[in-house]
């Protein structure tokens, strides 16, 4: 079998301690269970434009279109946030998401019985929880025309960004996420504003056509998104998928973030359209951003990275028995009372990335 091509793409800040940690998970699987990767490694964001005076280098996304997958840490920093607009890392990070076409980010809330303490909410809350937020990732308002800042003949400034969708961006995200409802609870709350913004009330006709047309087994609700960040506080075992706009997305996910314990244990998977051949174009990336505020001090959270990776093993390239080594090894890290910064409880025991890195190795010697 050939060597499934992976690029990796640390990025700014904490991505780039994190990947470390994936980096040694790689390097044992090579060593103790002979799979290895044709592995690119490349800059993307303010590191990118240290660089390359891009965020994101012509080559970079041509190592993309042709990676099986991509792995990323994080984009982003006070040193690039001056920068003219599209100058910035986090455009790098749009661009990479819009010219793969990765329409469909699947960001997975799942609560591990150890850590149902770290998470600020009730422990019966949050016990058990395992919803899935569907963000439609390339289009929306982050995409949408127009958008900029004028100068308007009084001299006043405008800024202006656009929400549209067309009903064939609604109705690939809504299958899309429908196909995962089907497999899962068979329930799905698609999240707008259709009391307020046109766009909406579009995205809610074609969810309902959907259903009815091709998805009766499934069964849809809807919600308004303040609603909807209300809900997931209140009592976030209500949903199974919710699908919604770009930027609600965005927002719900760091809120659905937190009932997990922390920003730093949320994975994500951004998938295509599957080809003749069934194969999607996808990134992985851990939810959370480059943590200026902890860096260089190795105490960043590696799972949210290290779950990514298990997520393209798993959706990427069909290694069913190694995701599952890999988060039953988080499991028992986490169940073994280690913990990192942000998820510290009483009781448990305070380590570093790189030793979270370690100990997630050690736990996969003993499962292998
Ligand atoms: N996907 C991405 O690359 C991405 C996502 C979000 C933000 N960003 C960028 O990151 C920079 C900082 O943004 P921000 O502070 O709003 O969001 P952030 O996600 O970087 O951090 C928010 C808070 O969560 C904490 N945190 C995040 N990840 C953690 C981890 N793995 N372990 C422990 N704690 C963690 C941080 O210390 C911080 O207090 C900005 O430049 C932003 O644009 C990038
Ligand atoms: C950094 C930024 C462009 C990005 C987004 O808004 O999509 C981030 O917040 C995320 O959630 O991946
Ligand atoms: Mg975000």
């Amino acid at each position: 079998m050939t060597a499934k091509k992976l690029l990796i793409l640390p990025g700014d800040g904490i991505g780039q301690e994190v990947m470390v940690q994936v980096r040694r998970i790689i390097d044992w699987m090579g060593k103790k269970r002979n799979i290895s990767f044709d592995i690119t490694e490349g800059l993307i964001g303010g590191s990118a434009y240290d660089v390359h005076g891009t965020p994101l280098a012509d080559e970079t996304l041509a190592d993309a279109m042709s990676a099986d997958a991509v792995l990323l840490g994080a984009v982003g920093g006070p040193k690039w946030d001056d920068l003219p607009f599209d100058k910035k890392p986090e455009r790098g990070l749009l661009k990479i998401r819009k010219e793969m076409g990765l329409f469909a980010n699947l960001r997975p809330a799942t609560v591990f019985d150890a850590l149902v303490d770290a998470s600020t909410l009730k422990a019966d809350v949050v016990q058990g929880l395992d919803i899935m937020i569907v963000r439609e990732l390339t289009g929306g308002l982050y995409f949408g025309q127009p958008r900029g800042i004028e100068t308007l003949p009084n001299g006043e400034r405008k800024g202006v960004n656009t929400l549209t969708y067309t009903t064939s961006e609604i109705q690939r995200i809504g299958r899309a996420a429908f196909d995962l409802a089907r497999k899962r609870n068979k329930k799905l709350c698609s999240v707008d504003k259709a009391n307020v913004l046109e766009c909406t009330v579009l995205w809610r006709e074609e969810m309902i056509k959907l259903q009815q047309t091709e998805y009766q087994d499934v069964e849809l609700t809807h919600m308004y998104v303040d609603n909807a960040a209300m809900q997931l506080v209140r009592n976030p075992k209500q949903f199974d998928v919710m699908v919604t706009e770009n930027m609600f997305g965005d927002i719900l996910s760091d809120c659905a973030a937190m009932l997990t314990g922390s920003l730093g244990m949320l994975p994500s998977a951004s998938l295509g359209a599957a080809d003749a051949n069934g194969n999607r174009k996808a990134l992985y990336e851990p939810v959370h951003g480059s943590a200026p505020d902890i860096q260089g001090k190795d105490i960043a959270n590696p799972l949210a990275t290290i779950l990514s990776f298990s997520m393209c093993l798993r959706y990427s390239f069909n290694m069913d028995a190694e995701a599952d080594m890999i988060e039953n090894a988080v499991k028992a890290v986490l169940k073994g009372g280690l913990r990192t910064a942000d998820i510290m409880a009483p009781g448990k025991a305070k380590v570093s990335t790189s030793v979270m890195g370690e100990s997630i190795i050690r736990e996969l010697e003993k499962l292998a």
